[in-house]
């Protein structure tokens, strides 16, 4: 089986000061997770698609979906967990209690907030994770990425062209992403910041499958005004 897990789970604190979780704030005329969902409704593979959000917003996210899209017996909407990954695990054990899992089933994690993906990223995420078992999207580094330990000075200036800046989707084998994930101990899950490292710290290959600059995630007011652009320029092409 294909699954998307859009993540919406968290509270968009970054947004400032806002009346509701930034997923649910609008880009042109409708609600930034509208845009989201409607990308991967539009892709026949997918035999799920499990929305994971805050308990207090689940009836909410019902109602604008329906409202913006209709219903659709695919989407599922279900609480997420106490921080991005715990959302994936959520939405993860919803499938488990549901259809149980095998080791062919493979699911699309995707930031409810990167409104612009594209076709060919779902479809490579899909491929890739079937065939290599993870994969993340990716750019290449526009800037000279500079590593400091101590936030004073600089530790380390990697080779620029070795460099890449993670987005989403990151997809995986679910088994694999599963039973590596309950193998962490609590202080390698307080590290992260996506999905994908949970495989490197086990020492599984992650594939890369190329991402695009306007991909953005959707985080301070400056990204929702860019996003606003990207929106209008898209319509106009
Ligand atoms: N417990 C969480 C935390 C985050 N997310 C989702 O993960 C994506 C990327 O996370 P981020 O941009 O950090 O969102 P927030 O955590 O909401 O933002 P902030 O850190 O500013 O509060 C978002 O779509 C967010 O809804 C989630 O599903 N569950
Ligand atoms: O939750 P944060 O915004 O801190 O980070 C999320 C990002 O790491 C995630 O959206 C991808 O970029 C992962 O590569």
């Amino acid at each position: 089986m294909i699954y998307a897990a859009i993540l919406a789970g968290g509270k968009g604190t970054r947004m400032g000061n806002v009346d509701r979780p930034k997923q649910f704030l609008s880009i042109g005329e409708r609600p930034i997770i509208v845009h989201t969902v409607e990308k991967f409704l539009l892709h026949e593979d997918f035999d799920q698609i499990i929305i994971v959000t805050p308990t207090a917003w689940i009836n909410y996210t019902r109602d604008i979906l329906e409202k913006y899209i209709g219903t659709d017996e695919r989407i599922v909407i279900t609480a997420g967990g106490s921080d991005r990954n715990e959302s994936i695990m959520a939405a993860i054990n919803w499938i488990e209690n549901k259809n149980g899992l095998t080791d062919e089933d493979v699911i699309v994690t995707h930031d409810a907030v990167r409104p612009f993906l594209t076709h060919r990223i779902i479809k490579e995420n899909i491929s890739t994770a079937l065939e290599y078992g993870a994969c993340d999207t990716v750019i290449s580094a526009i800037d000279t990425i500079v590593a400091s330990t101590d936030g004073k000075t600089i530790s380390d200036i990697p080779v620029r062209d070795q460099m890449y800046q993670g987005q989403t989707p990151q997809s995986f084998q679910i088994t694999k992403l599963k039973n590596h994930y309950e193998a962490l101990s609590s202080d390698e899950r307080a590290i992260l910041t996506d999905a994908c490292k949970i495989l490197l710290l086990k020492g599984e290959a992650v594939a890369l499958v190329t991402g695009e600059l306007f991909n953005i995630k959707v985080t301070t007011p400056y990204d929702l005004r860019i996003a606003n652009a990207i929106l209008k320029e898209q319509i106009h092409q």
